[in-house]
């Protein structure tokens, strides 16, 4: 996800303005109300200033007189409109406010465009995001994903509004130029080469705007992706007074960041001052050639002057714009790349609906290895290699083993978070890889390792905000989990809200909750992954005396370190150590094999496929 500036810069070539085309392919019929009513707005513009044409010679010299000021006072009498100052200067008024009432159209369908347009792609970046596949996810900075669905979003929006104000300005200082060439098309090709010469001269400006665009966007990311990383493990290093190594890590990207935005600000000033300077030249020069060596008359120098100085005026706003355009354009290429890469990496899913899990789920002769699965110089290791392995419907199964042994791993194939390279993972026989993948996870209830809660209430916390689930579905899962005399004793009982994370409750009470809520929704298959390593031996028992009592009702998966999971289960799984062969995986399987005297025979399981190396 780490974006570099150089490598925007290398994709930004041909993307000029991709992000106008793409809204306007998008919302083809808002696009087209909009740029009808831009170009109504600016030819009302172009009425109000011909009809000023008539209105200074009548002004200047009593009566439309020759030139352009007559020719202009021709159309209008042919239009049945008198040239006198009264129903001229109402004419002026009529355009200027049809063109306000046109612009107000115009922008208000830039706006709700606008915001449609960023919704649909936080949603993207959301929507993408969550069908990719486990391991794409993992590789992805929470923070820097947070930064791309609110600041980058959120600057496509602001270079959308300036994609389009310069299509406005573009418009307008074409109507300018079509008045002016009413009055001297010579003057007018001068002026329009003059505005074309500046806007050159300054397009240095819009690239340098542009490079700190792209700074600004992979600093923030890395920023708000190494912020977010430093923030989850600020408690530490505050309880060990590293608070400061925070900022040391922080420093340099903050910096990055700080350079590309005064880049950004010295760069917009510089072109502002900078065409304000050569406009006024190329204006003062104008000025002194028509009046002096060309002689023409004051009120045609004027009408021009008015309205060459307003088109270059115009087309520098085009220029301005169109610098933001630039600015942000690197945020919506980010943006996209985001998506490209999650949709590239989406999750693989079978189609046939889940079965009702009567017999249980059976690992067959697996082969797993984690790594590029491509990349064949390394010959990964596989973590699993002929493994073999029953969950009987309706029992209690413990994983044990020493760390690393790959209990999460095991996990993670049984809820489709890896694939096996080979092998198949059953339920009732029919294989995981056909089987809908959202469906089945909805008949699971999982409780992670980790005792992370939303910053919610109690309630939200163990429904989720699932429509179909209320107080008192939460209240049964709660007791179910032995938590309802915790929750119960919180000042605001379900509605009490728990804080970051959940800080404001201790780690076995968060346990506790998401046992709850693993259990709200009347999953078929609870899994526990270390679920009770924060919980005291009371709770504990507590949870096992739950778990007891839902035998046969559904089928329980644990992952624990602890005896007391092993002493409940019914089969209990002991995986050998990293590195050693999957036969000697071990399966106690109490229900049939227990001694009178309460002793579990182990019985070695299943696998015999000989390792590779
Ligand atoms: N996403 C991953 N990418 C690469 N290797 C991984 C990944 N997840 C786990 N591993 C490796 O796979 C092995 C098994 O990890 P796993 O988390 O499944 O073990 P575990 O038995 O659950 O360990 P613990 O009891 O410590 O939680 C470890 O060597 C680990 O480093």
């Amino acid at each position: 996800m780490a974006v570099h500036a150089a490598a925007l810069a290398r994709q930004h070539r041909g993307l000029t303005l991709q992000l106008l085309g793409d809204i306007f392919r998008r919302y083809p019929l808002r696009g087209a109300v909009m740029l009808l009513a831009l170009l109504l707005a600016s030819l009302s513009e172009g009425l109000g200033l011909g009809s000023l044409l008539p209105m200074l010679t009548v002004a200047v010299e009593g009566q439309a007189g020759d030139g352009p000021g007559q020719t202009v006072a021709g159309w209008l009498a042919a239009a049945g409109i008198e040239p006198a100052l009264g129903p001229l200067l109402l004419l002026i008024l009529l355009a200027i406010t049809l063109k306000s009432a046109l612009l107000l159209l115009a922008h208000s369908q830039v706006g709700s465009t606008a915001t449609r347009f960023v919704t649909a792609l936080r949603h993207d970046l959301l929507a993408s995001t969550l069908a990719s596949r486990w391991e794409h996810f993992l590789q992805l900075p929470g923070g820097a994903l947070t930064n791309t669905v609110s600041m980058e979003s959120q600057r496509v929006a602001t270079s959308f509004l300036a994609g389009v104000n310069a299509m406005t300005f573009l418009l307008q200082a074409l109507v300018y130029a079509g008045v002016a060439l009413a009055i001297s098309w010579q003057a007018t090709l001068v002026g329009l080469a003059a505005g074309v010469v500046v806007i050159g001269a300054c397009s240095l400006l819009v690239s340098a705007s542009r490079r700190a665009g792209q700074r600004q966007t992979a600093s923030m990311r890395d920023l708000a992706g190494q912020l977010a990383d430093i923030l989850l493990s600020v408690r530490p290093l505050k309880a060990m007074g590293r608070g400061a190594l925070v900022e040391t890590a922080l420093v340099s990207e903050n910096e990055r960041l700080d350079r590309a935005l005064r880049r950004q600000v010295v760069s917009a000033a510089a072109l502002t001052a900078g065409q304000e300077e050569l406009f006024a030249v190329a204006i003062v020069a104008g000025l002194y050639i028509a009046l002096a060596p060309l002689q023409m008359p004051f009120p045609t120098v004027l009408a021009l002057v008015l309205l060459l100085g307003r088109m270059l005026a115009q087309l520098g706003k085009v220029q301005k714009e169109y610098q933001k355009v630039a600015i942000g354009e690197s945020a919506y290429l980010a943006c996209k790349d985001t998506i490209a890469a999650a949709r590239g990496a989406a999750e693989r899913s079978g189609t046939l609906p889940p079965p009702p899990l009567r017999d249980g789920v059976t690992l067959a002769r697996i082969r797993f290895a984690y790594g590029n699965k491509d990349d064949n110089k390394d010959g990964h290791r596989p973590l699993f290699d002929g493994l073999d392995l029953h969950i009987a419907a309706g029992s209690i199964t413990t994983l044990m083993g020493p760390s690393g042994s790959g209990k999460s791993t095991l996990l993670d194939l049984v809820l489709g978070f890896a694939t096996p390279d080979a092998g198949q993972v059953l339920i009732d026989g029919q294989p995981l890889a056909c089987t809908a993948l959202t469906a089945w996870r909805q008949q699971i209830g999982y409780v992670p390792q980790e005792t992370h809660l939303l910053h919610d209430t109690v309630l939200h916390n163990v429904t989720l905000g699932d429509p179909t689930l209320d107080a008192i579905d939460a209240e049964r899962a709660l007791r179910e989990a032995d938590a309802w005399e915790l929750v119960a004793r919180l000042p605001d009982g379900l509605d009490h809200v728990v804080g970051e994370r959940g800080g404001r409750l201790s780690g076995g009470q968060r346990q506790r909750i998401l046992i709850a809520r693993a259990l709200a929704h009347w999953p078929r298959l609870l899994i526990l992954d270390e679920a009770t390593s924060a919980l005291d031996d009371f709770s504990e028992a507590a949870i096992c005396r739950t778990l007891r009592g839902l035998r046969g009702r559904l089928t329980i998966l644990a992952v624990s370190h602890r005896p007391a999971l092993g002493e409940i289960a019914d089969r209990v799984y002991r995986l050998p150590a990293p590195g050693l062969h999957p036969k000697d995986l071990i399966a106690v399987n109490k229900a049939r094999d227990c001694t009178p005297g309460g002793q579990a025979n182990p019985i070695p399981c299943f696998s015999t496929l000989p390792m590779e190396d």
